[in-house]
């Protein structure tokens, strides 16, 4: 990024490297394909149209968790044979918004879940296919807010409702059953978790053989997690050693297409934010550098203590001092880091917020009246 353009710029602003976008795309695609795996690309983590353009372009299917992200998803011009809509509360509205479309699945999370689409199904005289979300009870080793498979979690059906389940499926006549849906959590970065969700998907895939119902597709969602310690070493998550995990460990039956659902692999680290140094303020014990960014631009490190690495871009001091590097919210949470190296760093100094390319500009707010932001695109 060109410092001299980046300091005409009115901060803050959301940064994308395309490039790096393109080229981390191209890297999942390569290593998906050799197993003949599908990717859908998790709209929640970044639904910039920007974004979203070359991802389509690259054949990605669109997993969705609201009727507003399958309508983005359409406009963008993902087929609805690609789009997946999942999510433990879809209303009426949003249920019709697929129906309408004849979507690739529902991802289904509850037995009344099911009877609603299927009583919608029926009105529009339509079939809607379906995948169950089964709840695999496996642990994500992650952090508590962004785990979803286990049975204290909302998320997903729990499997002593299966048998249940399958009694009431034939009776629903504008239903089909084609596909298990998995997902255990976000920012997964060690493969255990995913060998233990080979290991339960096995078995449940099983048991659905047994009771002589045909099941497609295997959902194993996403959660491939992304170096927020070292996002310039390391800018393209491991997907070769991923796809490997599901490819050693899964065993679908023949003719049974396996499909992902990656966010944040795909799209954190192309993504930054860029903001400015308003004051230093001296403390007891540490200096605040406060920014013109805050918890609004990204919430990550106020509601999860999730680590982003911070930079001075422009700063040219040889030394180096600690800082809170904090917001201008009015809240104590507004925190980007404690205790950050950095720098010398003064007022007008430019700051860099590596790896906010997934869940930064989607989860951004107006809370305090603040306005939206700039995004600034490297091609
Ligand atoms: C059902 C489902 N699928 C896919 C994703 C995408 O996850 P990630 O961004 O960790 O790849 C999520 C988010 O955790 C999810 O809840
Ligand atoms: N928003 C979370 C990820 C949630 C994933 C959706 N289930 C994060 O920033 O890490």
């Amino acid at each position: 990024m060109n410092l001299e353009n980046i300091k005409q710029q009115k901060t803050p602003f959301y940064y994308y490297d395309l490039a790096l976008l393109n080229e981390t795309l191209e890297d999942a695609k390569i290593n998906a394909q050799k197993y003949n795996y599908h990717i859908h690309y998790a709209l929640k983590a970044n639904t910039n149209t920007k974004i979203l353009q070359p991802i389509k372009e690259l054949g990605f299917g669109a997993d969705c968790v609201s009727g507003n992200e399958v309508l983005r998803a359409l406009e963008v011009g993902f087929a609805p044979a690609e789009i997946a809509f999942a999510g433990v509360g879809k209303s009426d509205e949003e249920i019709n918004i697929g129906l309408d479309n004849d979507i690739f699945a529902f991802n289904c999370e509850s037995i009344e879940e099911i009877e609603v689409i299927n009583e919608l199904a029926k009105a529009k005289n339509k079939i809607a296919k379906i995948a169950l979300r089964l709840n695999p009870n496996v642990d994500a080793k992650t952090h508590k807010y962004i785990t979803t498979g286990l049975e204290e979690n909302k998320f997903g059906i729990n499997s002593w409702e299966l048998e249940n389940i399958i009694d009431i499926l034939p009776k629903l006549e504008n239903i089909v059953l084609t596909g298990l849906h998995f997902h255990i959590g976000s920012q997964i970065t060690s493969m255990t978790p995913f060998k233990n969700l080979c290991i339960r998907v096995n078995e449940l895939n099983t048991w659905f053989k047994e009771q002589n119902i045909e099941i497609k597709h295997l959902n194993l969602g996403g959660g491939l997690g992304i170096d927020y310690n070292e996002p310039e070493a390391n800018p393209i998550p491991d997907f070769e050693l991923f796809f490997g995990v599901f490819n050693q460990f899964l065993e679908p039956f023949p003719h049974q297409e396996i499909h992902f659902e990656l966010g944040r692999s795909l799209v954190a680290n192309c993504g930054s934010l860029i903001s400015k140094v308003l004051y230093i303020k001296k403390g007891i014990k540490t200096n605040f550098a406060i920014l013109d960014a805050g918890m609004t631009e990204l919430i990550r490190p106020a509601i999860y203590q999730a680590y982003h690495n911070i930079e001075n871009l422009t700063s040219t001091s040889n030394e180096v001092e600690f800082y809170d590097v904090v917001g201008p919210i009015c809240e104590s949470s507004d925190c980007f880091g404690k205790r950050v190296q950095l720098k010398e760093t003064k007022r007008g100094d430019f700051i860099k917020i590596h790896s906010t390319g997934a869940y930064g500009e989607v989860m951004s707010s107006k809370y305090n009246l603040r306005e939206p932001n700039p995004v600034i695109y490297k091609d």
